[in-house]
């Protein structure tokens, strides 16, 4: 049996809001292995953040559990790296620093620090841009930042928040391809979040669908195409063919629940 990386079991999620409890999570039960390419898929509201919040350890489960290598989660660790859809830089520092920000806080010898740092900044393919600072780059170099941060922690598990959404079409495309090398080349293991069936097509290994209030995991689908894919390919499109159908049962329980806050229903 293979080593499983990350288990989720049994896992509720309930936020208290002024109309009631809402039912963020109800019954997830996962096991990601160590390598995997995960895409969390839904519409807006089925709990795929609040999912990735809670192995983050940001927002821990109302009940059930998440281990990380059988190790129970109650807090964020330098096992898991975080990329958000805001890229979430520090403003006043340059690409160089912010990508090497943990690694100075950590301590670590200047001389690794500068090895890695050279090292990602080829990897992103940011190197001319070392010494710019946030405001000066491209909303695609920004979100190459993050990457590269995350990446120069070591964290072994990448959760990511749709963390292309904001990108235009192209952008968005060459960013998957970097992050497809990434995935390959350090064998981490991908959580990622997306509203994008395409998105998910072309970068999972495999693609979890949730449901809308409350968020369960509807199907659980392997991809087997190898990469890079083409998404105009037969495959590709039978199978976002079936996703759709899938994804869009969703999202129109997601409108009638908004049409019904809309009209007082
Ligand atoms: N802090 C909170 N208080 C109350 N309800 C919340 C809170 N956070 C999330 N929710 C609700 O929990 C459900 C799941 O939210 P979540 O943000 O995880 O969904 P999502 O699938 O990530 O959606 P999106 O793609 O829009 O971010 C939603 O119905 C949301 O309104």
């Amino acid at each position: 049996m293979s080593n499983v990386d990350i288990q989720i079991k049994n896992v509720h999620k309930v936020f208290q809001s002024d109309s009631g409890d809402v039912i963020a999570l109800k019954d997830i039960n996962l096991e990601i292995k160590d390598g995997e390419f995960v895409c969390l898929l839904g519409p807006s509201g089925c709990g795929k953040s609040t999912l990735l919040n809670a192995i983050a350890g940001f927002s821990l489960p109302s009940s059930g559990e998440i281990t990380v290598n059988g190790k129970l989660i109650t807090e964020p660790g330098p096992d898991r790296g975080m990329v958000f859809q805001e890229y979430a830089l520090f403003p006043w520092m340059s690409v160089a620093d912010n990508i090497t920000f943990g690694l100075r806080i950590k301590k670590e010898d200047p001389k690794k620090i500068q090895t890695k740092l050279d090292e990602l900044l080829k990897m992103l393919k940011l190197t001319e841009f070392a010494n710019r600072y946030p405001k000066d780059l491209s909303g695609g170099m920004r979100q190459r930042v993050a990457i590269a941060r995350v990446l120069a922690l070591d964290s072994p598990i990448m959760l990511m928040d749709e963390p292309f959404g904001a990108l235009d079409a192209l952008t968005r495309r060459s960013l998957q391809d970097e992050l497809l090398k990434v995935w390959s080349e350090y064998k981490k293991t991908i959580i990622f979040v997306t509203h994008s069936i395409e998105e998910a097509i072309y970068l999972a290994d495999r693609i979890v669908v949730m449901s809308y209030r409350p968020g369960t995991v509807k199907r659980d689908i392997k991809v087997d195409m190898p990469r890079l894919r083409n998404p105009t390919s037969p495959e590709f499109n039978a199978l976002k063919k079936e996703l759709s159908g899938l994804v869009m049962a969703e999202q129109m329980r997601f409108e009638d629940a908004h049409m019904g806050v809309t009209t007082g229903d």
